[in-house]
């Protein structure tokens, strides 16, 4: 069950994902450089998905208040150090991700002085087709010491991972511009796919 958009890029690399052989596009696998490194604390304001809330129409699972839980789905080995994670969730909803714009993942990663739990935050584009419902799925370079590309290393289907979004970078509407020019390296192939 691939998306739209994970259709229409699919190129060489073949991954097998849900135990079904599928395409994707190892070539955006490369990403590096021009990160910024985030980090937060323990924040109480966790949703979890039964509470997605219905404010008009579509129903969308993200929340960009809250950080949202999501579930581990399926995975899969798209190169020797990237692999394919998707997440799922209500499958009436909508991710509510617009164009040209990422979500933000966090992790635990221990404990500050006083006690409280100390989180690794990083951005992530889905490049799933934004109109999928119940579903979205990531393409993650793993690092050998990136600590939140080591933890989604080690996700098994069930695991959750805790996301808030969308972080919108440019509010897209149809024919906003005539012509369109796009220039992408390292990180910002994800986004260039995904607009595309
Ligand atoms: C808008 C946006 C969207 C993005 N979308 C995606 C996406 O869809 N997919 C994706 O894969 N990435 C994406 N990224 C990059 C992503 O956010 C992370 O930066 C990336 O996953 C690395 O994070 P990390 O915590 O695993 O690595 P970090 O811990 O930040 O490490 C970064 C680098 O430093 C090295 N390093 C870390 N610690 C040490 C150490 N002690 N000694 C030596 N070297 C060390 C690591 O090996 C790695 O090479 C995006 C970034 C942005 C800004």
């Amino acid at each position: 069950m691939a998306s739209t958009l994970f259709k229409r890029l699919a190129k060489a690399t073949t991954v097998s994902f849900g135990g079904q052989t599928k395409s994707t596009f190892g070539a955006i696998a490369a990403v590096t450089g021009g990160i910024s490194y985030l980090y937060c604390y323990s924040s109480p304001n966790l949703a979890h998905l039964d509470e997605v809330k219905v404010e008009g129409s579509p129903k969308v699972a993200l929340n960009p208040d809250k950080w949202v839980e999501f579930k581990l789905q399926d995975t899969a080995r798209v190169s020797h150090n990237t692999h394919l994670f998707r997440f799922s969730f209500d499958p009436a909803a909508k991710l509510g991700l617009d164009i040209a714009s990422c979500i933000i993942t966090r992790a635990p990663i221990g404990q500050d002085a006083e006690g409280k739990t100390k989180y690794v935050v990083r951005p992530y584009t889905p490049i799933s087709d934004p109109d999928s419902k119940g579903y979205f799925d990531l393409l993650i370079k793993v690092y050998p010491e990136g600590k939140m590309s080591q933890h989604f290393a080690t996700l098994k289907s069930g695991d959750v991972v805790e996301v808030k979004g969308p972080i919108e970078k440019l509010r897209y509407s149809p024919n906003m511009k005539k012509h369109i020019g796009m220039i992408a390296g390292g990180t910002g192939h994800y986004s260039n796919a995904s607009s595309n």
